[in-house]
C-alpha cells in the first residue's frame, strides 16, 4: 500500500496562512493555489482554505495536511506536482475560524471560487436581497455579527471582514475567481448591499480598507475520477484521496489593488491590468460561451464529453458560428483567432474527460454571461445572431423535455418550460430585452423545433 501524503513524508512545511480562500473546489487548487506555489515568495504565502457547503474537502486535505496532487493531463502524458500552498483546510461553516483567519493581521487577501450560483445576484448583476438564504443571513446579521453564522458565501464573507473591522486589522483584498463578468465590481455592490442593511458604519469601514480586484481565470479542470487518484498514486507514490487533474494550459488576468500586499503571482505567470473587461470577453464569450453551446447541443447530439462533442462536425460548426460573432469588434491586442484556434486544442484534448452534464450545470447563470452578451452585442448592430441561437435553442429543447442538468433556478426553468410559449418564457429568465425581440426569439423557435423541442 502507497505511504500517505503527509508534510513530513515530502519535507514540504506549511507557508503562514496570508490567504484565505472561500470555496476549497478543484478549481482553486488547480489554478490560486498553484499560482501561490509558483511564485517566487511561495514560501511566505499560506492558504487557509474554507469549503462552501460541505465540508469533506476539508476533512480528505487536512487528512494529509493540505497537501494534494495536481495532475497535469497533456495530450499524451500526464505530470504530477504535490502543492504545498493550503496550509489549513477547513470545513466553510467553521465561522470561528473563519473569522480568525479573516480578522488576522497578516491576512491581505481573500480569494473565492464558490460557483456562479454562489454570489446569489439577479440577472441586473445586485445581490437577491429575495433569496431565502441571503434574507435569512441579513437577519442573522443585522440580530449580531459578531456571532452570526451566515450560511451564503457573500453572508460569510460579510462576517469576516465585520470581524476584521472589530479587530482592527486594516485593509484587505478580495478577489473573486469565478467565471463572471467585472466579479470584483459586483461582489463590492452585493457586499456594501448587505453592509448597509446591517450597520452603515461597517459599509462605511469596507469603502476605506476592502479593495475588489477583478479577475479572469482559465485553467480547464474537470471533476477528478478514481483512475485519476489511482493516477495520482503511481505518479507520486503516495496516497492521494484529492488530486486534482487540469489541462497545463493556465491564465490568470487581475485588475485592482492589495492594499495589504499579495503574493508575487506575476513570477508564476499571471498577468494585472488596467482594464480586465476585454481579457474577461475574451474567456468567458469564447471559451465559456463555446463550452455551454457545446454541453446543450452535445448532449441533444448524444455526446458525453467535450472531446466527443467537438469531433463532431455538426457541433463544430455551431461552436465556428458562435465566435465569429464573438470575435467582432474583441482588439487586436487580444489575438481572438489564434485563442480560438487554440480552443480547438484544448477541447479535443483526448485524455480530459471533460462531462458536458457538469458544463451545462447553471445554465441560467452561465447562459446569462456567456452568450446573453454576444446576442445582445449583434441584435444591437442590426445582425441576426444566428450563431447565439444555437446554444438557446437546445438549452430550451433540454428544458421542455426536462433534460437540463442541475440549475439553482430549476423552478424557475420549469415553470417556464410549461408556459405556453415555452421560448420566450425560458428566455425572458436570461434577459428580458431580447425575450421582447419576437424576431431573435421567432429564430431560437423554429431552430429549436429544428433540434426536436417543443416550440409552443
Ligand atoms: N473547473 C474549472 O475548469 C473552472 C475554470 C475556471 C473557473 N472556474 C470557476 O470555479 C468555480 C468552481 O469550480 P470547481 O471546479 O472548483 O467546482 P467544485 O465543484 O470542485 O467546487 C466548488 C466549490 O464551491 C462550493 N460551492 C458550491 N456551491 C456553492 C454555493 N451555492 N455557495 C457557496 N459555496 C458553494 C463547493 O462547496 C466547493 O467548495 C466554477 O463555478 C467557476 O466559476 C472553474
Ligand atoms: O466552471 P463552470 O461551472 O463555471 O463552467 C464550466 C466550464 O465552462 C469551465 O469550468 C471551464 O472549463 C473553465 O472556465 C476553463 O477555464
Amino acid at each position: 500500500m502507497a505511504p500517505p501524503l503527509t508534510r513530513a513524508a515530502v519535507a514540504a512545511p506549511a507557508p503562514p496562512v496570508r490567504i484565505v480562500h472561500m470555496g476549497l473546489g478543484a478549481f482553486h487548487r488547480a489554478h490560486q493555489a498553484w499560482y501561490t506555489d509558483r511564485s517566487s515568495d511561495a514560501a511566505a504565502w499560506g492558504i487557509a482554505a474554507f469549503t462552501g457547503r460541505s465540508p469533506q474537502a476539508a476533512a480528505e486535505l487536512s487528512a494529509q495536511d493540505g497537501l494534494y496532487t495536481l495532475i497535469e493531463r497533456g495530450d499524451d502524458e500526464d505530470r504530477a506536482v504535490i502543492v504545498p500552498s493550503i496550509s489549513r483546510a477547513l470545513d466553510g461553516a467553521n465561522m470561528a475560524a473563519f473569522r480568525v483567519h479573516v480578522s488576522a493581521p497578516a491576512t491581505a487577501v481573500v480569494t473565492l471560487t464558490v460557483t456562479e450560483p454562489g454570489y446569489h445576484l439577479r440577472p441586473d448583476g445586485e445581490i437577491d436581497l429575495d433569496d431565502p438564504a441571503v434574507a435569512a443571513d441579513l437577519r442573522r446579521l443585522s440580530a449580531g455579527p459578531a456571532s452570526a453564522a451566515p450560511t451564503t458565501a457573500p453572508g460569510r464573507l460579510l462576517a469576516g471582514l465585520e470581524a476584521r473591522r472589530r479587530g482592527g486589522a486594516g485593509p484587505i483584498a478580495v478577489v473573486p475567481c469565478d467565471n463572471i463578468p467585472a466579479n470584483g465590481a459586483l461582489v463590492h455592490r452585493a457586499l456594501t448591499c448587505l453592509a448597509d442593511e446591517v450597520d452603515p458604519a461597517l459599509a462605511h469601514w469596507m469603502t476605506e480598507n476592502v479593495a475588489f480586484v477583478s479577475t479572469s481565470v482559465d485553467r480547464i479542470t474537470p471533476r477528478a475520477t478514481d483512475a485519476d487518484r489511482a493516477a495520482a498514486v503511481a505518479l507520486t507514490g503516495y496516497a492521494d484521496a484529492a488530486p486534482v487533474v487540469a489541462e497545463p494550459f493556465t491564465d490568470w488576468v487581475l485588475s485592482g489593488e492589495f492594499p495589504a500586499g499579495r503574493p508575487d503571482w506575476e513570477s508564476a505567470g499571471a498577468r494585472i491590468v488596467a482594464d480586465i473587461a476585454p481579457f474577461e470577453q475574451r474567456k468567458l464569450w469564447l471559451l465559456n460561451g463555446a463550452h455551454s453551446l457545446l454541453a446543450y447541443l452535445g448532449i441533444l447530439r448524444g455526446h458525453g464529453t467535450v472531446a466527443e462533442a467537438v469531433a463532431d462536425s455538426g457541433c463544430r460548426d455551431a461552436v465556428e458560428g458562435l465566435w465569429a460573432e464573438a470575435r467582432r469588434g474583441m482588439p487586436a491586442m487580444l489575438r481572438a483567432e489564434d485563442y480560438c484556434t487554440a480552443l480547438i486544442t484544448r477541447f479535443a484534448n483526448p485524455r480530459i474527460a471533460h462531462h458536458l452534464h457538469q458544463i451545462g450545470m447553471e445554465g441560467v447563470s452561465k447562459l446569462a454571461v456567456r452568450i446573453i452578451p454576444v446576442a445582445r452585442q449583434e441584435r444591437a448592430a442590426g445582425r441576426s445572431a444566428r450563431g447565439c441561437v444555437v446554444p438557446l435553442a437546445a438549452w430550451t429543447v433540454l428544458a421542455t423535455r426536462n433534460r437540463l442538468p442541475a440549475d439553482a433556478h430549476a423552478e424557475a426553468v420549469r415553470s417556464a418550460a410549461h408556459a405556453d410559449d415555452p421560448v420566450t418564457a425560458l428566455i425572458a429568465l436570461l434577459d428580458a430585452e431580447l425575450a421582447a425581440d419576437a424576431t431573435f426569439v421567432d429564430r431560437i423557435r423554429r431552430r429549436a423545433a429544428e433540434l426536436g423541442g417543443r416550440q409552443a
